[in-house]
């Protein structure tokens, strides 16, 4: 499906919610993108499209960023890499501690899921400050791992995200 669709689906269902999580933040919700087929559909093929060939496994961070990692996985025949919120992995973890738009946490992953040179294509909802991305990049490479792409849904592009992923290549359906 052309990625024109996906932006129109993007920009026809997302919703703007004022003071959420916190005051002053200006939350952008996709979860109505999630909820229609087609639209998840369009949004996955256009979020894979640029990359096709070049990955082996895809990434996607907890919780929204799971949602379009596996159904990315599915239609591309690749497998999953979860990068989770703390203490949710059974196994030995590698830990990052990070700053996001409204708040900080710590993601983590199992550094044993892949061979060493994989080559991963990391996939989430919204690029805002950049931190939730960095941190996964980290505990990508620290693993030994490649980041093959970032392929975004929604790019706040006043919060400058991709100045913290120097020399990525980067995918953003849309950029506000
Ligand atoms: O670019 P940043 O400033 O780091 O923000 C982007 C991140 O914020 C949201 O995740 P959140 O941690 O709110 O988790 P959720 O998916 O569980 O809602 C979003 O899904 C991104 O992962
Ligand atoms: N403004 C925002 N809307 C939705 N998700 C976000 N993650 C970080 N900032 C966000």
């Amino acid at each position: 499906m052309p990625t024109a669709t996906a932006r129109e689906a993007i920009e026809r269902l997302s919703r703007v919610v004022p003071d959420f999580p916190t005051p002053g933040i200006t939350f952008r919700d996709l979860t109505p993108v999630f909820a229609d087929g087609a639209a998840l559909h369009a949004v996955t093929d256009a979020l894979v499209a640029p990359f096709a060939g070049g990955f082996d496994v895809i990434a996607g961070v907890e919780a929204r960023g799971f949602v379009l990692a596996a159904s990315a996985a599915y239609a591309t025949g690749h497998g999953v890499v979860m990068i989770r919120k703390p203490g949710k992995l059974p196994r030995a973890v590698l830990t990052e501690d990070y700053d996001l738009e409204y708040g900080s946490t710590t993601l983590e992953v199992h550094p044993d899921e892949l061979e060493r040179g994989a080559r991963v294509l990391l996939i989430d909802d919204v690029l805002a400050t950049g931190g939730t991305l960095a941190a996964s990049c980290s505990l990508i490479e620290r693993s030994g791992w490649v980041v093959a792409g970032i392929s975004v849904v929604l790019e706040l592009s006043e919060l400058a995200g991709t100045t913290r992923l120097p020399g990525r290549r980067v995918h953003s359906l849309v950029t506000l």
